[in-house]
């Protein structure tokens, strides 16, 4: 049974995880280039843990140039099996509220400008994502959140979009009425896919800052009051971080939604047509399934 190792990767306000015994930043060089930032290595009661902030110490990367392939190859690497995403949302729920965590389920990816698959001409892959998210690891996430006092929505749509620039009100109200979504950032994807790619169990709590613009009572997107209710969630989330290993088991017994064998039979490009140049990138996040004998 491989040993269960958490990733957990930050996003803004969230910059580095307290608590951690032995933390070391280590710095992980990839196939895919340089992860966002150093690693943040240790363990929490127990439980190895490597933390990275996926905009880099000092935000130094937008949504989208945050090198996610890189981030989740570097997880990976280092031995990670279960992925904790924790990142900023607009709301487009009334009862979903500022300072509310949900534990995302679905998501409608509107992103265009970044890489979304580690696979590609000289070996070819296509993995499910109906069910985008680990429902086990999203219930000691929840579990965790709700332990250190934060309002938990249990399941949620998020539409990922490009941004920079937050939404038009015509995209947030068609988002909203029309696509039926919960919540809005620009981080979800295709960081969600690449860790199923990976074959990574991976969970993604959206801590809500705003209601976007659609809300009449509260006008327009503004990053100051963002920014208030952030540094309340971030803090929370740290809470919620320090409680998750109480929430898992420590030995990954095999996760029953099937995260870990998710390339299975993806593998489209035959053994003999493989690019050999291809297959030695994919050595961390496909190994598993590439070094079988066929
Ligand atoms: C601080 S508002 C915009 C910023 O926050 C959201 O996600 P993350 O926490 O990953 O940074 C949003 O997608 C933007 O990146
Ligand atoms: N309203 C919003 N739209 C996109 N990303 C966000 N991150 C936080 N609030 C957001």
């Amino acid at each position: 049974m491989t040993k269960r190792m958490i990733g957990v990767i930050g996003g803004s306000g969230v910059y580095d995880i307290d608590g951690l015994e032995g933390a070391e930043w280590r710095e992980v060089d990839t196939p895919f280039g340089a992860p966002s930032d150093a690693i943040l290595t240790g363990t929490l009661a127990g439980m190895p843990m490597a933390f990275l902030p996926r905009h880099g110490r000092g935000h130094v990367h937008s949504p989208s140039s945050v090198p996610y392939r890189a981030n989740i190859d570097a997880l990976k690497r280092l031995g990670v099996t279960d992925v904790v995403s924790a990142s900023a949302c607009g709301s487009f729920r009334e009862d979903m509220a500022p300072g509310d965590f949900v534990i995302l389920d679905q998501y409608v990816d509107r992103t265009f400008q970044r890489e979304k698959s580690f696979f590609g001409p000289g070996c070819v892959a296509h993995v499910s994502v109906a069910h985008p998210t680990c429902a086990r690891l999203g219930a000691a996430c929840a579990e965790a959140a709700e332990g250190a006092g934060s309002r938990v929505h249990r399941g949620g749509t998020y539409l990922a979009m490009e941004g920079p620039q937050f939404s038009t009100l015509a995209e947030s109200k068609l988002y909203r009425e029309v696509w039926n979504c919960d919540v809005i950032g620009m981080t979800g994807m295709p960081e969600a896919k690449l860790a199923r790619e990976a074959e990574l169990c991976y969970a993604s709590v959206a801590m809500i800052t705003d209601y976007d613009s659609w809300h009449p009572d509260h006008g327009e997107v503004d990053v100051t009051a963002i920014i208030a209710t952030l540094m309340g969630n971030a803090a929370r989330a740290k809470d919620m971080l320090r409680a998750l290993p109480g929430h898992l088991e420590g030995g990954a017994a095999p996760c029953p939604h099937g995260c870990e064998r998710a390339l299975e039979y993806a593998i489209l490009t035959a053994p003999e047509a493989r690019d050999a140049a291809m297959l030695e990138k994919l050595d961390a996040v496909a190994g598993r399934v590439l070094n079988k004998a066929d």
